[in-house]
């Protein structure tokens, strides 16, 4: 029988970088035992039903989990400069014991509900898996493990998100977690945020779930949330298109990341001289933050190659080209 219990949100043990090494280090929690109660924890897993799955593109769906008997503690509060980390939660294909994390897009509500974008990869095991469980099923799932946490003493004037297809969805929980109340949203010392994302096509473009959302918040703070969204191609349109957002034609390149963040470009001769790749760009003065999810071909292209066990390892790509060093630019 399942008894209530309060979640615990231990991120403070789970230092950035967890979710990559944990996919590589031998780890006994990799075993963790599964518990007959609604309590979460990294280190057991916890029963979940799913209460809805809606197609939501030609390879993604809106999967509901809701654990029963939860029971939300009151949400701890944070310093008026600093905002809730990013978080996820490992989902366990019962099939063959193999787990894959995945982000809640608004966390876990007062009934126990996470809702979640999922996409399906031809030879992926654990999204075919979950694009395979009917309403009703019961599905295991371990955490919260951090994605990304702010530090104390981080200082950032603005946080540029960079995301191609479901490598969003920890963008959209963090804008939802501080544009979704009015408290959070208005507070003075958070950063501006600027999210660019980017899909293969309009069709495989985030539901209105998430872009509805996101539109909204940039909508209501202007000054504090913008969101840019790029295409690499304008066929084929979504199915249900209704109020499409406006799209850049085009992948998120240099020319793209410049504008948006109102880097000057050099005059033409200067493009053609020996400051090719050191003094072509000038720098904004305001301290940008830059996170980076998505495929590894784009996180490659933006910010360089993971290192080795998928730890950071330099910033290369264009961020390195535009002069940001390792301090600037997370990898997700
Ligand atoms: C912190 C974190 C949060 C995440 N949140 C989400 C989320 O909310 N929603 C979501 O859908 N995914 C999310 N992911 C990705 C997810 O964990 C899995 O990696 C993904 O679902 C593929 O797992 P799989 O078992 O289906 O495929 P696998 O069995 O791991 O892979 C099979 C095949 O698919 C290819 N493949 C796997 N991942 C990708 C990719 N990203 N792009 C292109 N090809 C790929 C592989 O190259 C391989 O050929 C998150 C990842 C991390 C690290």
């Amino acid at each position: 029988m399942l008894t209530r219990s309060r979640v615990l949100f231990s991120f403070g043990v789970f230092g950035a970088g967890t979710t990559a090494a944990y996919l590589f280090l031998p780890d006994k929690t990799r075993h963790a035992p599964t518990v007959d109660d609604a309590s979460l924890s990294p280190s057991h897993f916890t029963r979940a039903i799913l209460t809805s799955s809606e197609p939501s593109g030609p390879n993604t769906k809106l999967l509901v989990l809701r654990v029963p008997g939860f029971t939300k503690s009151p949400e701890s509060t944070t310093s008026a400069s600093r905002f809730n980390p990013i978080w996820s939660v490992y989902i366990k294909d019962d099939d063959i014991q193999v787990e894959r994390p995945y982000t809640p897009l608004e966390g876990i509500d007062e009934e126990g509900r996470m809702v979640f974008w999922v996409k399906k990869y031809p030879k992926g095991e654990v999204g075919r898996w979950l694009h395979s469980k009917k309403v009703g099923d019961q599905v295991e799932f371990r955490g919260p493990l951090s994605t990304w946490a702010p530090r104390e003493d981080d200082a950032w004037d603005e946080i540029v998100m960079i995301s191609g297809g479901t490598g969003i969805t920890p963008f959209y929980q963090l804008c939802h977690s501080i544009f979704s109340r009015e408290d959070n949203a208005s507070r003075t010392k958070i950063p501006r945020f600027t999210l660019l994302h980017s899909s293969p096509t309009p069709s495989e473009l985030p539901p209105p779930r998430i872009l509805g959302r996101l539109r909204e918040y940039a909508a209501a703070y202007p000054d504090r949330m913008a969101l840019h969204l790029f295409v690499d191609s304008l066929e084929p349109p979504p199915a249900l298109a209704t109020d499409l957002p406006p799209l850049q034609l085009g992948r998120i390149g240099k020319p793209a990341i410049q504008r948006t963040l109102g880097i000057k470009t050099p005059s033409w001769w200067r493009s053609f001289s020996f400051f090719e790749n050191s003094a072509n760009t000038v720098k904004p003065s305001r301290r940008i933050l830059f996170l980076v999810c998505g495929p590894e071909p784009m996180i490659r292209a933006i910010a360089g190659p993971y290192g080795r066990n998928f730890s950071q390892g330099p910033v290369a790509g264009i961020l390195g080209e535009l002069g940001y060093t390792s301090k600037e630019v997370r990898k997700m």
